[in-house]
Formats: C-alpha cells, structure tokens, sequence
C-alpha cells in the first residue's frame, strides 16, 4: 500500500513530513506513529485500519494544501489490535517518539523501533501458547529450493533443500506463520498454499552473503561443522531469513546460537493429504479439536505443547530417538510421573521468556516466572527419574547466580511494566532505595519541619503544606504575619493567609518532586543490567527451557500411556507392521466420552509375504477407521510415543501416504476425481516398499466401469511394483477376486449382521471377503423415506440378477495388452534430450538453438 500522493501544493507541516519519511521506509507495512497518548495512522493506512479494526477516521487541519486523513488507537489498547492485525495477516511497524520532547524546534525525534509480522511476533500476548510461530524463507524457484526457518522464540535455525514437489509437504509440515520469497522469483509452490506471504528484495537471497551472515550469527568461521556448507540454496534462504528478523526486531538476534540441518529422507514423510486425513492437528473442518494432537497433549506449559506437537509432525525414520523415548516413558512409568508433573505446574515458558530476554523485550512478570521456574529446579531435579536426570544434568544446573540476581534484583510482585515503577526489588541498590526513602519519608520530614517553624516563629497554627499547583508552602494567617522571619520569601497571598518558602523547603520540594522521577529512571537503569546480566547466561537458559519442554512432553506422554492403557512398540529390522488389538485412540475416546458402544479393538498383520489387504465391508462398518488406525499406530510408535494396542511389532518405515475421499478442492478448481487421480498418482511415484499406504475407495469418483479399472490398475501396480504395505479398502465388489491372483494381497471385511431388515455392525476385522454390501440397510437406517428404500431394493435385485446372467468371464486382473513398439527417436530427438537447460550458460544455451534448428532443416 502506497501512502497518497498529494498534490504538491503547499509544503507539509513538520509532523506530516516527518511521518511521510517514516512511511517511505515501510511501503507495505502499517505504520503506527505515536502521538502522546495514541498511535495514530494517516492516509491510506487510515482507510486500512478503519476497514479492518471498525476504528473511527476523521480528517483534522490540513497538510501539503490537503486535510489530513486519521486515525487513532490509544496506547494502552495496542497490544489487542496488534493482535486483530496480526491475525488478519497484516504487518505492523511502530514508530516512537525518541526524543526528548520540546528539545528542538520541530516536532519530537520519531523512529520505527518495532516492526511485528505474522512471523517475527514475540510478544506472548499474540502468540498461541501451543504452537510455534515459524517464519519461514524459500530461496530458488526452479526444481529445487533452499529452505531456512526459525522461531523467534527458539532461537535455532534450520536449514533444509527440497525438490519442487516435496516442497508442498515442507509447507504443510512447517505451517509457517509467515513465508518470505524473492519478490522477482516468486516460488510457484508457495504461492499456491495459503501461507501467508512477504516478498523480499532479490539481493538478500545471496548464498554467499546467508553463508556469511550465518557463520556471524553462530560465531563461527565455517558451516562445516553443522554439515550445512554445501547447501547454496538454504544459506541464501537463511540470508533473506536473518536479514528479515533482524530488521522486525530493530536488533540482532543474540539467542540464535545453534543451526540444524533436516534433510528429505531423515524424516518419515507425511505429505500433506496424510497430515489432513489422519487429522493430526486439524480435524477435515479446520478446528483443532479432536485431533491425535489434542488427545496427547496434556503437557503443562505451552512450551512442553510446542515440542510435543514437533514431535509429532517431525517423527525421524531413524528409530533411535524413538527408541529413547520410549525408554524414557518406561522409567516414568516405573518412577511415577505425577510428582514431576507436579513440579512442572509451577514452570514458566522459560523457552519463550530467554528469547525475549534476548530480544531485550522481557517484562518484570516474566521474570518473577523466571525466578520461580528456577525455584522449583531443586524439588524437580527430585523427582525427575534418575535416567532423565542424568542425561540432562547440565542443563537441570542452570548457573546459581541467575536465580541469586532475580531473588535480590526483582521485586516480589513487580508491576506489569518497568514504566510504572516497583519493579526492582529494596536493598539492590542503595541510589534506589534512597529516591524512594525521600517519596516515603516526605510526610515525616513535613510534620518535623512544621513542629520546627513553629517553635522558631512562635506561629502556633502555622502550617506546612503542598498543592499541585504551587508545590510546598508554609501557610501563615493574616494575624501573624509580622512574627515571620526574613528568610521567608512569599509565594502567593490569600485573602486569610499568606503562604511563603524557605531555602530549606525549597531543597527539600526540588529533591522531592524529582525522586519520583529519578526513581522511575533509575529503576529503568537497573533493570537494563539485570537484562545484561542475564543476556550472558542465554545459553544455560535456552538449553533449560528446552529440556523442561522435552521433560513436560515426556511426561505427558506417559501419563497418557497408562491412562489410555497404550503399549509399548517394539522395532525390528525385518519388513513388518503387526498390531494386536489396535485401537483408534480419537475415535475411541469419542465414543468413551458420548457413552456410545465399546470400541472393538482389531489387529493387522502385514509382512514380507502379505502386503497388501483388500478391505470391503457395509458403508459404516468401520473401514476408514480401521485403516487409520494402523496409520496411527504406526505414527505415533515413530514418533517415540506408546500406541493404542496390546502389541505393536514395526519394520522400517520411511512414509505414510493417504488417499482418502474429501471434498472438492473448488478454491483450486479440482474436481473430486480430479483429486482423487492427482493424489493417487502422487502416491504411486513416490512410495516404495517401506511406505504405508491407505487407499479408501479409489476410483469412487467417475463412473463404475472407469472407477473400477482405476483402482483395480492401481492395486496391481501398488501389488506388484511399490510393494509397499497398503491397506486398499473398497466397495467395488469385483476387487475381492483380487488376492486370488495376487500371491501378496490377502481379503478382510469388516463384519455386520443383519437382523431383520435392519443391520449392526459389529466393527470386527475377519478374514475373507465381505458378503455383500448392505448399501440400502444403511440407507434406511440413515433414515430414507420407506417407499424410497423399497424401490432401491427391487432395483438391485434386479441389477444383480442380470449381472448373474451375463458374462463374467472378463478377466479383471489381466495383464494390458502390450503397447505397440515406440518408433526409434529422430536424431532431433536424441540431440534434444541431451539438453539440460537448468545447466547451461546463455551462450551453450544459444550454441544448442543452432544445433538444433541445424538438426531440424537437415
Ligand atoms: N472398531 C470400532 N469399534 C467401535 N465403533 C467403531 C469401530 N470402527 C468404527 N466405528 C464406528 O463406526 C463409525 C463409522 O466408521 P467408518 O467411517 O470407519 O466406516 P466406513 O466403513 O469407512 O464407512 P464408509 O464406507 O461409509 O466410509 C465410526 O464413526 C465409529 O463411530
């Protein structure tokens, strides 16, 4: 957005021409520009923020010939419609008043001092407790991408490379609050997902300059040590990445001190379809509850919900971290985990509060949280079990002299903000108490000095006073004026009373007016040192913080392990996933907490020579929710947390892939079969023989001739070249003759029973195929019209006794019949494919026309 264009007509007045230069600076960011008690915003932000905030705009005097157009937030309001601004994707810059007021001819000294983005907000009052805010850079546009992001509030930065087509599932998996991109190379992936996005000028994403500003930022002299120097496209991600926070924050990032590096095929890949339909941390509606994610999550700080929900969308294919944490639940178990939740209770989210102390921005409240997490250390440290405690010793040991500074510097209950005053504590500093024993000892020294003077002047009702606007006076009445004596000087007459001033009273108003005032600098001072102080000890804070997190998602884990009477997976190297009465732990939970029917648990077994389960079943019989289950299962055992069953054996796994009916994608303009081939397809290049695989009903959405072709195609080929585990649920009858051709697959249905003209489902998995699929008994159950349901029955025995009669000898499973030969390539042809233009300069690029256009004639 562009501030007006006004006319040059007449000069601007020195305020609006001071605005203006702010605003050149921040084209596309609201600028609020404070003016006393208010943030004031002018011309088109004006027109913004009363469209988006419902805030009152005015026009007042005139500027450059025109009326100035306004509006105003009062100061004291800010923090809320940063908020709503925020949250409507807008950013915010803030310029304060930073001179001294009337110390020049112009108007008050204004800079930006604050810049807040969707992804750069630190301020726990706009942060959602339970997730992280990642901002996120893109750098490259072609088939690869650098990736580098952080949160603020952690302060490590990652470094990841991506081909174009994993980079939708980094999107989805990241959920970044804010995404830059070179504004001349915007990249197509991102500009598709609904992130929203900052444009950044093309010169910061430079591999050399983000390979130099990162070795800054970390202190080192290479990247070699973090493994991260040979990844050009993410160090010039990271430079457009660093350059941008340090510009919101007005200041270098001094708590990012360490860098990771995620490479594509560490991680268990869960593309985004998968994220959705097991409905981790969203449900299909977009609410965040009943997710897996909230079912776990009964962490007692925000920061244990933060990493417990990173865990959860970052589960490594390697098991070792896994297998930890598993061994980390079981001392839990065996130790008891109440106690140290408990203690957690008490913790504060030092992880966000070192950031902000990083960020200089740290309030008085935070650090009495600060001071009482660092309290409890000793009580936690105690009932932390002996394992967990020893592998984090140095981190559980902050340095003695943090809490030692908070316990002497930090009043008990400071105020909310350092302006106000009561901040540091009495005794730390002896100028401090002083300037407060003068606003304290003013009435004492008043009524001495009274008692004083009456005895020198022999007044007997003279009086010492004070009034705002004359400040200290000694009152005497009319009558007694001759007794005063000459150092008395007058300040004002009243009818009854003269009122005077001694050089001594007049010391005494100086220092006494101004210890307020000196105080409230004073103690501003002070808590400036206490904030130097602890930026030294960013390091042991930021590992504390982390630990705590990892101890409190931990233990939350193990408490839902025995309460949901999970068990623990085991890991083996041979190619399996067997589940001894597995359970759906959201779908189970639902039907506990509605008072619905028991949830029956069911196993599944699949290994080396069964790899493939050919699921039919009436609609409503529990198909969706058996298969998501094992998905689940899977999951959560990755993710290192105990899983829904009795027993649970698991091969390696390197993805979860889904394709599961969902609504029509209209805002991309896809169909639902569109969709549905689309994702199918995706599935089918990347999944290999250590993926899982869940198919619903593919195929569901063409006709039954085309749908039946699709998906019996697609289970051959999942069959017989991916190999992958794949649960195939389906009501295309036709495909239970599958696995009698196909040695790998097997038949299961889930079962029901009809009882009369109606049926129950008993949500059992047996072996074989299902019977029939009861498509009209759900449908009256559903509650068609009766005449309805009639009618539909005579039509299908009527359908299935002309299937009967006809032909069905049509072979299903047959292999295509060969395509014909590909004739032999043209020599145009072959020279063609040869070209890779990704690698060539212009003039090879140029050289290759030529040849080419020679090819073509010749
Ligand atoms: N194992 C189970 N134990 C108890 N109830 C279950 C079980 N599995 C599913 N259900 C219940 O049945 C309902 C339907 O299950 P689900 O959606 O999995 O059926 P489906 O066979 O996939 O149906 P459709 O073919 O129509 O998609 C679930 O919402 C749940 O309430």
């Amino acid at each position: 957005m562009k501030a007006d264009t006004v006319p040059d007509l007449a000069p601007h007045t020195p305020m609006m021409a001071q605005y203006l230069g702010l605003k050149a600076d921040f084209p596309d960011t609201l600028l609020l520009y404070r003016m006393g008690d208010f943030y004031e915003v002018f011309y088109d932000d004006a027109r913004k923020c009363h469209a988006l905030l419902d805030i009152t705009i005015t026009t007042r005097g005139q500027s450059a010939g025109q009326p100035v157009v306004m509006a105003g937030v009062p100061v004291h309001a800010l923090e809320s419609y940063l908020a709503k601004l925020i949250k409507l994707g807008e950013a915010v810059a803030i310029a304060e008043q930073v001179g001294e007021v009337g110390a020049g001819k112009g108007p008050v000294e204004r800079k930006v001092v604050r810049v807040v983005t969707p992804g750069t907000i630190t301020d726990t009052e706009l942060l959602a407790d339970k997730q992280d805010a990642v901002l996120l850079s893109v750098s490259g546009h072609g088939r690869r991408h650098g990736l580098a992001w952080l949160s603020l509030t952690q302060g490590e930065i990652v470094l990841a490379e991506c081909s174009d087509v994993e980079l939708p599932a980094w999107l989805a998996r990241l959920s970044p609050a804010e995404v830059l991109v070179n504004r001349e190379a915007q990249p197509a992936g991102v500009m598709k997902a609904r992130f929203p996005v900052t444009n950044r000028p093309s010169w910061q994403f430079d591999a050399a300059l983000g390979q130099r500003k990162l070795c800054e930022q970390l202190g080192v002299a290479s990247l070699q040590g973090f493994n991260a120097h040979e990844l050009t496209l993410a160090h010039a991600a990271g430079s457009a990445l660093l350059a941008f926070a340090e510009h919101t924050q007005g200041r270098a990032l001094a708590h990012v001190r360490s860098l990771r590096v995620q490479r594509s095929g560490e991680l268990l890949d869960l593309p985004p379809a998968t994220q959705r339909n097991l409905e981790l941390v969203q449900t299909l509606r977009g609410e965040s509850s009943p997710t897996l994610f909230s079912l776990l999550d009964t962490c007692k700080s925000g920061m244990g919900s933060r990493m417990l929900r990173q865990w959860l969308l970052h589960p490594k294919r390697d098991r070792g971290e896994a297998n930890a944490r598993h061994d980390a639940i079981a001392a839990l178990q065996a130790e008891g985990y109440e106690p140290l939740r408990d203690a957690l209770k008490s913790v504060s989210d030092v992880e966000r509060i070192s950031a902000r102390i990083a960020l200089r921005q740290v309030r008085p409240r935070e650090l009495t949280g600060l001071r009482a997490t660092l309290q409890v250390l000793p009580q936690l440290r105690g009932v932390t079990p002996a394992a967990l405690r020893d592998a984090n010793a140095a981190a559980l040991n902050p340095p003695a002299d943090i809490l030692e500074l908070l316990e002497r510097a930090i009043a008990l209950e400071p105020a909310l903000l350092t302006r106000d005053g009561g901040v540091i504590a009495d005794g730390f500093d002896a100028d401090l108490d002083e300037l407060r024993g003068i606003q304290n000892n003013c009435d004492a020294f008043l009524l001495d000095l009274e008692t004083r003077e009456r005895a020198r002047t022999g007044i007997a009702n003279l009086r010492v006073q004070y009034n705002r606007v004359h400040g200290f006076y000694i009152e005497v009445t009319q009558g007694q004026v001759d007794k005063v004596p000459m150092d008395y000087q007058r300040r004002q007459t009243l009818k009854n009373a003269e009122r005077y001033i001694t050089p001594e009273l007049k010391t005494f108003e100086d220092k006494a007016l101004s210890a307020n005032e000196r105080a409230l600098a004073r103690e501003k001072l002070l808590y400036e040192q206490v904030i130097d102080a602890l930026m030294t000890r960013l390091e042991p804070l930021t590992a504390l913080g982390r630990t705590l997190a990892g101890l409190d998602a931990l233990a939350a884990l193990a408490e839902r392990a025995v309460t949901l009477n999970w068990c623990r997976p085991e890991f083996v190297a041979q190619p399996c996933l067997e589940i001894t009465a597995g359970r759906h732990p959201v779908v189970q939970a639902r039907l506990a907490e509605t008072g619905g029917a028991e949830f029956m648990p069911n196993d599944c077994r699949l290994d080396a020579r069964t790899r493939l389960l050919v699921i039919t079943g009436p609609n409503m019989g529990g198909k969706s929710t058996f298969m998501r289950q094992v998905a689940l299962i899977a999951l959560l055992a990755a993710v290192g947390s105990y899983v829904p069953a009795t027993a649970c054996r698991l091969g390696p796994m390197d993805a979860i892939h889904t394709r599961i009916g969902a609504a029509d994608d209209l805002a991309n303009a896809q169909s639902t079969f569109m969709l549905e081939m689309t994702e199918g397809a995706a599935i089918l290049h990347s999944a290999t023989d250590q993926s899982l695989v869940l198919m619903d009903e593919i195929g569901r959405g063409t006709s039954t001739f085309d749908g039946l072709a699709l998906a019996s195609a697609i289970a051959t080929h999942l069959h017989d070249k991916t190999r992958a585990f794949t649960l195939f649920a389906t009501h295309y009858f036709e495909l239970t003759e599958f696995p009698a051709k196909h040695p790998l697959a097997q038949n299961w249905h889930v079962s029901a029973v009809e009882s009369g003209e109606d049926i129950v489902f008993l949500h059992e998995l047996q072996a074989g195929p299902a019977s029939r699929s009861y498509g009209v008994q759900v449908a009256r159950l559903a509650g068609m019209p009766a005449s309805l349901v009639r009618q539909a029955r005579a039509t299908l025995e009527a359908l299935e006794a002309r299937s009967n009669a006809a032909d069905d000898q049509f072979d299903l499973f047959a292999a295509p019949p060969a395509p014909p030969p590909l004739p032999e390539p043209s020599e145009l042809r072959q020279a063609l494919d040869l070209v890779d233009p990704d690698t060539l300069s212009p003039r090879e690029a140029l050289e290759a026309l030529y040849k080419l256009k020679a090819l073509a004639k010749g």
